[in-house]
């Protein structure tokens, strides 16, 4: 083997960890091949050491070097230097205090196929409930387009400066940070892309949350760019899908579903939201928008339904647009649903 063919291999992989290209860190430091028995020997320097993806990435960059005519290969791991780690967001990202491996806290990616089914709602009361449980709870509102959560929850207030730090604003005992409090009015937002990620990732930097158990992800509705930019982010993440029980919500949402078992996020579960109306009087039970979407995506998804949540208002608007009281029905169904999720989670 030639370097040059070592190299063009090498040069398109990327760091496990801050998702950049070997020839955007200068990560290739050191390249030996022995004329002779075509052994070769390869110095990488990663961002992280010591961890499962290094040795993934050491097979499969041995394999690939194999298949190429190497016959035996050798690969040291070094770091990159400090300096040049922390010019990358990325890697700010990773070394903010929810991320860096010292906090032991769970994030929760709320998605659904399409909008409209509750995701905000499901995601407003379930971060409730599990701060009712006596949980510490945050939430980012993602859902970059549609945020609506402070609405929902009644949130008056905008997050306070401490030195550099965003204080996020608290309600209902929950940490809450959304784009709603960066625009003016109602204004629409236009963003796309990277100024999408550099928004989520300023809520891991800037931010300061203290400690927390749960830390709850509002996504938009479907597959794109920023339930994408989450699941890279946060490869730890765990994913709760939201649907009704239509069967092409259901259908749309097992999309959504399959994006986080392909990005190696596990799913929590499903929650089934609009179920049914009962009504008051005689308790009998309308099916208004069908039946079956949530155990159809459940068995799709291979993950246990945690929740059927009937149509039904919150009695006590002004503890916050959208959220349950504890003692309505729908408040309780939320209450299991937080304590299924706490069961699920092993918190
Ligand atoms: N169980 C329910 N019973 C009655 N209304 C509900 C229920 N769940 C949600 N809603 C209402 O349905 C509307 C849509 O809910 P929500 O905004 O939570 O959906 P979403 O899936 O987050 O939508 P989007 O992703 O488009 O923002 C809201 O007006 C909300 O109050």
């Amino acid at each position: 083997m030639k370097k040059q063919q070592v190299m063009t291999i090498l040069r398109p992989v990327q760091d496990p960890f801050i998702h950049k290209r070997f020839v955007e860190t200068d990560a290739i430091k050191s390249v030996e091949i022995d004329e002779d028995n075509g052994k070769l020997t390869i110095n990488i320097a990663l961002s992280k050491l010591n961890q499962p993806e290094n040795d993934q990435l050491n097979k499969e960059l041995t394999n690939k070097l194999m298949q190429a005519g190497a016959s035996e290969v050798t690969i040291h791991f070094t770091k990159l230097p400090e300096e040049q780690l922390k010019k990358y967001p990325q890697y700010q990202v990773m070394m903010s205090p929810l991320l860096n491996g010292e906090a032991d806290t769970t994030f929760l990616a709320i998605a659904s196929g399409k909008g409209g089914v509750g995701k905000s709602t499901v995601t407003a009361n379930l971060a409730v409930n599990l701060a009712r449980q006596g949980k510490r709870v945050g939430i980012i509102d993602a859902d970059i387009y549609g945020f609506s959560i402070p609405h929902m929850m009644g949130v008056t207030k905008k997050p306070t400066l401490q030195g550099n730090r965003i204080i996020p604003v608290e309600v209902h005992g929950v940490k809450v940070m959304s784009m709603d409090f960066f625009v003016e009015g109602n204004d629409p937002v236009i963003w796309r892309g990277p100024r999408l990620g550099k928004m989520l990732n300023s809520f891991f930097i800037e931010v300061e949350w203290g400690d927390l158990d749960y830390l709850l992800l509002d996504l938009p509705p479907g597959t794109g760019d920023m339930a994408l930019n989450v699941h890279t982010t946060l490869p730890s993440s765990k994913e709760i899908i939201v649907t009704t029980p239509h069967e092409t919500a259901a259908h749309v949402a097992s999309r959504a579903g399959k994006m986080a078992l392909n990005t190696q996020h596990d799913i929590v579960g499903v929650i089934e939201n609009m179920s049914y109306f009962e009504s008051q009087l005689t308790h009998e039970r309308e099916y208004i928008f069908g039946q079956g979407g949530g155990k159809w995506l459940a068995k799709e998804l291979n993950a246990p339904l945690l929740a059927e949540i009937p149509l039904g208002q919150p009695q006590n608007a002004q503890s916050g647009g959208s959220i349950y009281a504890e003692d309505e029905v729908i408040g309780m169904i939320y209450r299991q649903m937080a304590e299924a999720v706490i069961h699920e989670t092993r918190r």
